[in-house]
Parts: C-alpha cells; structure tokens; sequence
C-alpha cells in the first residue's frame, strides 16, 4: 500500500515555481528519502502535502486521504518537523510539549518523557534559554510525541551534533521497524544513504529520478586519486569503466565504474603513499542525470 502518493503536484507562488509536475509515492513501511539542493522544491512539497499552502495543480493523498478536503483527519496521524522551528521563547519546553500534545486525543506524557530523556532535553528549560540544537530537539519531540504513523521530517538534522545525530536516526530507525513510514528531506546525500531505501531526486522544482539507493550508488562513478613514490605509467590504467583520467607524475586521478577487483590489483602493483577513494557526492550525481537525460533527447 502507498502511504503517500503524488500526483503532478504543482505549486506556483505567484509566478514564481516552486515544484512542477512532482509525481512519486512513498509505500508503507519505507524509510524515503526526497533530496535536492537548497531551493529545489523539498519543503514546497512538504508544506502542500501537509495542506500548508494550497498546490496550484495535480493532487495528492496519504493514507489514500485527500491531502487538502481530508487534511484534518490526516493529520493525526502523521508526525512533522519542519526545516526551521520557531516558538515562543518565553514558554518551558514541557508547556510547549504538553500544549502540543493537547491536540490529539490521546495521553502523550510517558512518550515525551522518554523522547527528551533519549535526546537528552531538559523539560524545565525555558524555551527562550535554548541553543539551536536544542530547539531542533524540542521540534524531534513534537513532531514524535503523538505516535505518527507517517513521520515527515524536513532537512532535520541541521544544528544536531554527530553524536545526537545518530541517536535520532537510531530513534528513527526503531519507529520504522515499528511499522511507521518516514519521509525524509535533505540536501545531504550521505545522510540519505544512510537511512533510506529509496529515494526522488528534485532539482529546479521537477523530479530527476526516484531510485532505490543501492542502484543510485552502483550506478555511479566512484573517484579515485593516487599518490605514488615512484612515477605512474598511465598506460597501466587504460581500462574500461575509467573516465576523466589525469595524471601528474606521482599523482593520478580518475572516475571508475565496474567490477572493483581488477582495479584494486592494478593499485596493488603500485608503490603507494596515498590513495582516496570516494563516492560522488550530490552535485556530482545529479549531472550523471542530467548527461543521461540530455543523451536521451538527443536521440529522440
Ligand atoms: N513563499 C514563497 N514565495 C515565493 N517563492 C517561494 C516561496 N517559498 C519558496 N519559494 C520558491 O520556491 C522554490 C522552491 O523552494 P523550497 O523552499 O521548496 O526549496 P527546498 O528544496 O526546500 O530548498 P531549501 O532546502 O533551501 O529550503 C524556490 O525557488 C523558492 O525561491
């Protein structure tokens, strides 16, 4: 079953774009990542399907709900965080909590507890005393306090240290196993990679691809550089699945896609004094599409 499913959503702001002709759904039970530079269209599609502003064409539905004429009811179920949280600086953080909880109709005080004790919040705070990180913490409780079934989370970990970081995707990660569908929106590929088993690809308000990531990953180039204490013979690396080689007498570099072992022997044989070997990052990954894409018009 899809929990959230989308349907050339459109939103302009004025004349402005903001998403165009977004389709994708998210099944039950995924962890799904939505990723994008910084004014793809992320948070345009979040804040419409959460009924926030109003799409200008296309549709949408969670739980098979319509996402504007049964937004209420939606609602309930459904855990958000937004990119950036604001509140009133002069309430404790556990007024705030409750206040929040008085909306749904269900006793939520033993699981904010246990969120702030896990995130390690101060309940007795005030809201106003509070670093950014902490607020963040605050929006993590909020958005989690009523037991979603679908979490919808918007560049989160932004202001969260390592360490906190990952006690969130731990948290994460045991609400999915409970069932609970979460969708997740950043701008950074790793943090993606990590946590999701799929994930769309927007850029300039349109979606590029949705791919599960271990296709995105094997799909993709990976970038070596060498440095060597004898000089490389360049012929050595005259292999398939090597582009935009370059050398420089002790040092080489290359994108390589295939079968890793020949070419890790091929390095084996050399006297090595560095070597780096790194996944693209976004950027690099989103022109692999738009080539692919650009190739593809060319031979229609
Ligand atoms: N209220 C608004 N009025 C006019 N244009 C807007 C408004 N909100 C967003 N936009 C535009 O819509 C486009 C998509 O922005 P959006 O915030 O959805 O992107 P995003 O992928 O979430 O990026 P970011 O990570 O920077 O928030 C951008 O070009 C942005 O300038």
């Amino acid at each position: 079953m899809n929990v959230i499913e989308i349907n050339g959503l459109t939103k302009f702001y004025g004349k402005a774009r903001g998403i165009e002709d977004v389709t994708f759904s998210v099944k039950e039970g995924e962890i799904f990542g939505f990723i994008g530079p910084n004014g793809a269209g992320k948070s345009t599609t979040i804040r419409t399907l959460l009924s926030l502003i109003y799409p200008t064409g296309g549709s949408a539905a969670i739980f098979g709900k319509d996402i504007i004429k049964d937004a209420r009811e939606i609602k309930k179920d459904v855990g958000y965080l937004p990119s950036e949280v604001f509140y009133y600086d002069n309430m404790k953080v556990k007024d705030l909590l409750n206040y929040s909880a008085s909306f749904y109709n269900k006793d939520c005080s033993t699981r904010i507890k246990e969120l702030a004790d896990r995130l390690d919040l101060d309940l007795n705070k005030k809201i106003d005393d509070l670093s950014f990180g902490n607020k963040k913490k605050v929006g993590i409780v909020q958005g989690l306090l009523h037991s979603p079934k679908l979490i919808i989370l918007d560049e989160p970990t932004s202001g969260l240290d390592p360490l906190m970081q990952q006690t969130f995707f731990d948290l994460l990660k045991e609400e999915n196993e409970k069932g609970v569908t979460i969708l997740f929106s950043s701008h950074i590929l790793s943090e993606v990679q990590r946590l999701c088993d799929r994930v769309a690809i927007i850029k300039d308000g349109k979606i590029v691809k949705v791919e599960k990531i271990s296709t995105l990953r094997e799909n993709n180039y990976k970038k070596f550089h060498i440095e060597t204490k004898t000089p490389i013979e360049q012929s050595r690396f005259n292999f398939e699945g090597i582009k935009d080689l370059e050398t420089d007498g002790h040092s080489i570099r290359f994108l390589f896609k295939g079968d890793l072992n020949p070419i890790m022997s091929r390095i084996a044989e050399l006297d090595i004094a560095n070597l780096w070997i790194e996944e693209p990052d976004l950027e690099e990954i989103f022109m692999h599409y738009y080539e692919k894409e650009e190739q593809g018009h060319e031979h229609v």
